[in-house]
């Protein structure tokens, strides 16, 4: 058996080196002579899996350990037969810790409570879902917006518009879809973006779900909403008059906590075993190295806001994203470049939930439970 591998996937040879011979390649740069003789392709969400790359191959099975699916193109691996899998809700709580860190900040930086703000959550899945919950019991006001859950007749989803209109912060996790009924491409547009006028907008689900065009012509006006955002349209390429523009701006690595990417990892190892009927021998939980932060152990005297974000920015603190992608910006006018290298050597960053913490009263404990924090 031989897998084409994209090199950034964690803990590949332990997961698959038995089973497979392993040819890794840059994802970007992955061809059809590449892939030609393999038996399977694993990849992240910079390959574009499609008729054209796949035609002359003879792959059966193709994984991608991300969870959005907009570079595969599953109808036609469909029409082939070709086993498709992708890692649903792999990187979701990573995502949310860099939505609670980021809003941890923004609310030490501006000066408010997050649990006095309304946040608005667009696309209530995996993500979305996880990250009304942690929000709703630490104690801030949710509106959620999900239109293909609602007409299911699932209850407590209002109109996009009501929640842009009500919310203080508004979190855009919704896939990128360009067909259908309820298809996400520049959902948030000339129309949505006048509502969000002086308010924050967060962006951790695909670029073009917002209109960039749209929203640079409003910076321009100075009616833009304050800026937080970890995608973009045209990725790899980067705007950099809007980055220049954003509070925080960072190089779509939301989900890229060591216990995310690995997670993808190890759910298409599964399916691969599966895929050849045999049991998985290898599990995360061994290979996962321990925490570097054994124990945080707090005060009385730290607030319970504050108790949250020291925690919260012991495990990730989104400003060195941030002034790591603006700073390689200033220095190297290829935007591309400087995307690709940020990503291909991230820092090992460990989720909240690998942080045990010892709160000095029951106040402390309950938020930081609710935020995602392992108590001691
Ligand atoms: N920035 C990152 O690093 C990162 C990491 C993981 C996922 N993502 C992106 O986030 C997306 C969401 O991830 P997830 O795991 O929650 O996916 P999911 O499939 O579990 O949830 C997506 C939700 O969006 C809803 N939705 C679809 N169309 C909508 C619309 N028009 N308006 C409002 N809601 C709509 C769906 O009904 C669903 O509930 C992924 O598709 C991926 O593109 C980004
Ligand atoms: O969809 C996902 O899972 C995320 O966007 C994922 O973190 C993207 O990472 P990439 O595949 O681009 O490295």
């Amino acid at each position: 058996m031989r897998l084409i591998v994209d090199e950034n996937l964690p803990f590949t040879e332990a997961f698959f080196g038995k089973t497979a011979e392993l040819v890794f390649l840059p994802g970007s740069e992955i061809k059809p002579a590449d892939v030609k003789d393999a038996d399977g392709l694993l990849v992240r969400s910079v390959t574009q899996v499609n008729e054209q790359l796949l035609q002359a191959s003879k792959v059966k099975f193709v994984g991608t350990a991300t969870i959005g699916v907009d570079h595969i193109d599953e109808a036609w691996l469909n029409t082939k037969g070709i086993k498709f899998v992708s890692s649903p809700g792999c990187n979701a709580n990573s995502v949310v810790d860099y939505v609670v860190a980021s809003l941890l900040w923004l609310a030490l930086e501006d000066g408010f409570k997050l649990k006095d703000k309304v946040i608005g959550v667009v696309g209530v899945g995996q993500v979305g879902g996880r990250l009304a919950a942690r929000l709703s019991q630490y104690g801030c006001k949710v509106l959620l917006n999900d239109p293909p859950r609602a007409i299911k007749g699932e209850k407590g989803f209002l109109d996009l518009h009501d929640v842009l209109q009500k919310a203080d912060i508004v979190c855009l996790h919704t896939p990128l879809t360009s067909k259908g009924e309820f298809a996400t491409k520049h959902l948030v547009g000339v129309d949505e973006l006048a509502l969000l006028e002086g308010k924050y907008l967060l962006n951790a689900g695909r670029g073009g779900v917002v209109d960039q065009q749209a929203l640079k012509n409003q910076i321009k006006k100075k009616t833009a909403p304050w800026l937080l955002l970890d995608v973009f349209e045209g990725e790899p390429s980067l705007d950099q008059e809007l980055i220049t523009h954003c509070l925080l701006a960072t190089p779509h690595i939301a989900g890229y906590s060591l216990e995310g990417k690995s997670r993808g990892t190890e759910m298409l190892y599964q399916a691969w075993c599966m895929h050849l009927g045999i049991e998985p021998e290898v599990t995360l939980a061994e290979l996962l190295p321990v925490p570097p932060v054994d124990l945080l152990s707090l005060d009385t005297a730290c607030g319970v806001e504050e108790a949250c974000r020291r925690a919260a920015h012991l495990c990730y603190h989104p400003l060195n994203d941030s002034w790591r992608l603006l700073k390689a910006l200033k220095t190297n006018a290829a935007s591309a470049g400087v995307y690709q290298a940020l990503r291909k050597n991230y820092p090992i960053r460990r989720e909240f939930s690998s942080l045990k913490v010892k709160a000095a009263n029951p106040e402390q404990a309950s938020a930081l439970k609710a935020l995602g924090f392992t108590l001691s």
